[in-house]
């Protein structure tokens, strides 16, 4: 039985959306701008009813024709970009909020929420008021509200956009830890590729108010069937397993050395870089210290002023590289030919996943 379930219509959305989530598993939502991304996660949470079809939650319907659970009774957590704290309140009884409002007891609310505010690093915060945190202990403060409450489901709605780039990896790490790491069932909408693959276990690839590809991160990462998942925002993520604090294999055997961006722990990682830190050479470049893949160019096309070479691993994953026009046509760089995409250690970044 899925632990969400959503095979619904919303027409002035223009919205067809089919989507099973199985219980313990992150799934990301990614996809363009207007894709329906946030309408199915408000149809998820309750915010939005749907014309046709319905939604389940472990296996009963939350919303359909003539059924409406209020949004207060489906148990489901939801995380905001920009977390809400009640400016009254101190921050122990923000995190108790959930469960005061299902009837627990004050002093053993406040105790549940002061384990929770310690699990996310801010127990010594419990006192404080919500207008003396900053913006990223505010969105702990919000991952400990949610959890307090032992949800069945977890909906983040781009939890790490409004905050700080210095503040995000450590929020990041620690959504990782609580939500895909404690098994928890979750729905994440992101822009973010880095998001998406580190806090996820399957990606939903939605377009046009469809989900048109629905699966583990890695077989989409390899195989991407849309090209949007290909170019996700832009940069080269390949998946592989770490063999050291700061080195990932791939599938093909390749090592990619790079910088941790969180201590990888020996399991899944992926390694991150852009496009434009990625030179080609035309031969295999010998006693080089640098991480070199072999691929088959698959694709160049123009990019601005820059061309965008598309070459394809072993195993089908692909790396893009951002060249110069000039360097495209005098190293002859044509579909079919074999080359060595080669990048720089310092600019590749790892992360567990
Ligand atoms: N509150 C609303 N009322 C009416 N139409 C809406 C509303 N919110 C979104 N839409 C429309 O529904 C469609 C899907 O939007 P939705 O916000 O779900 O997409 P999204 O994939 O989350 O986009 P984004 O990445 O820009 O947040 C779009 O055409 C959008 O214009």
């Amino acid at each position: 039985m899925s632990a969400v379930s959503v095979h619904a219509r919303v027409e002035a959305r223009g919205l067809d959306a089919a989507l099973d989530v199985a219980p313990g598993t992150v799934v990301a939502l990614v996809g363009p701008n207007g894709a329906g991304k946030s309408s199915v996660l408000q149809l998820v949470g309750g915010q939005l009813q749907p014309d046709g079809g319905t939604v389940s939650v472990d296996g009963a319907v939350v919303s359909g024709p003539r059924v409406h659970v209020p949004v207060h009774r489906r148990n489901i957590a939801v995380l905001e970009q920009r977390p809400l704290l009640f400016e009254h309140l101190t921050i122990a009884e923000n995190a108790a909020f959930g469960l005061r409002a299902r009837g627990v007891r004050a002093a053993e609310a406040l105790a549940r929420a002061q384990r929770e505010l310690d699990a996310v690093g801010c127990g010594e915060l419990a006192g404080a008021r919500a207008w003396e945190v900053s913006g990223g202990q505010a969105q702990r403060i919000a991952i400990a509200r949610a959890l307090a409450t032992d949800p069945r489901l977890v909906l983040l709605d781009e939890p790490l956009a409004a905050l700080d780039v210095s503040v995000a990896p450590a929020i990041r790490s620690l959504l990782r830890r609580r939500i895909r790491g404690e098994g928890r069932t979750a729905l994440l909408v992101t822009h973010d590729a880095v998001d998406a693959l580190t806090l996820a276990d399957e990606l939903a690839v939605m377009e046009a108010g469809r989900v048109l590809a629905a699966g583990p991160v890695a077989d989409l990462l390899a195989r991407p069937r849309t090209p949007f998942v290909a170019d996700l925002v832009g940069v080269n993520l390949l998946a592989g397993t770490a063999t050291g604090p700061d080195a990932i294999r791939l599938a093909t055997g390749d090592r990619v050395v790079g910088v941790p961006a969180d201590a990888l722990g020996g399991g899944a990682a992926i390694a991150s870089f852009a496009p434009a830190s990625v030179a080609v050479h035309t031969a295999e470049p010998s006693g080089s210290p640098r991480n070199h893949l072999r691929v088959t160019v698959t694709g160049i096309e123009p990019r601005g002023s820059l061309v965008r070479l598309t070459g394809e691993l072993s195993d089908g994953s692909r790396v893009s590289a951002d060249l110069t026009l000039a360097a495209s046509v005098d190293e002859g760089l044509v579909p079919g030919r074999e080359v060595w995409l080669v990048v720089k250690a310092a600019q590749v970044a790892l992360y567990p996943r």
